[in-house]
């Protein structure tokens, strides 16, 4: 299931390091200039997409907020449809929901019911995996729907906190990303 970037993405620059935010000690790893560079964010969608390209995935699944930004082109680039997790109270009709741990307290994800079939092939798609809790949520929503999940798709893994373990107890899907931070 270890999948990262066999050889190095030439836009790594493009992600920028700001320290002590939102708290001090956190380094928040800012993916904004890399999507606002349009050479960059094609490159980016065209790189998280090759893997998955011929491999039959009919949804791509994307978390609130930043999962939207890069679950809807790589869908689209697929050829798949793009499914939104979102939010408490945000999505209008009946939804599956999931709870998960953040650094302090909880949160909870919800899909819509109807959105995701048993027949669908899906991968789970973010800007970003750090413990790897938002992913873990998406993955149990997907599964909830009774849908067949292929693998997981990131543009960074904070690797000193290993996701990819995390991720390894439950599902031994393919695990890809494109800038691993050590
Ligand atoms: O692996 P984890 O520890 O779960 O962290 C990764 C998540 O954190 C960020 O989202 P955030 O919750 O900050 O929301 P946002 O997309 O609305 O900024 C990021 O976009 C991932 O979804
Ligand atoms: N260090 C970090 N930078 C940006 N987004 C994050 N989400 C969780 N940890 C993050």
């Amino acid at each position: 299931m270890d999948v990262a970037n066999e050889t190095p993405f030439p836009y790594e620059n493009l992600v920028v390091d700001i320290p002590d935010y939102p708290e001090p000690g956190v380094v928040f790893k800012d993916i904004t200039p890399l999507i606002a560079d349009e050479r960059g964010f094609s490159a980016c969608v065209d790189a998280m997409t090759q893997h998955f390209l011929g491999k039959g995935v009919t949804k791509v699944v994307g978390s609130e907020a930043r999962g939207f930004l890069i679950g809807t082109p790589v869908a689209y680039r697929l050829g798949a449809g793009f499914v939104p997790a979102r939010k408490p109270g945000k999505l209008p009709r009946e939804v599956y929901t999931q709870s998960y741990a953040l650094e302090y307290g909880t949160d909870e994800l919800q899909i819509h019911k109807d959105a995701l079939s048993p027949d669908d092939r899906v991968i789970i798609v973010d800007d970003l995996v750090a413990t790897a809790g938002t992913a873990l949520a998406t993955a149990k929503l997907v599964e909830q729907s009774g849908a067949k999940i292929l693998g997981f798709s990131f543009i960074l893994e904070l690797a000193f906190l290993n996701p990819r373990e995390a991720i390894g107890k439950e599902y031994s899907q393919e695990v890809y990303s494109l800038i691993k931070v050590d």
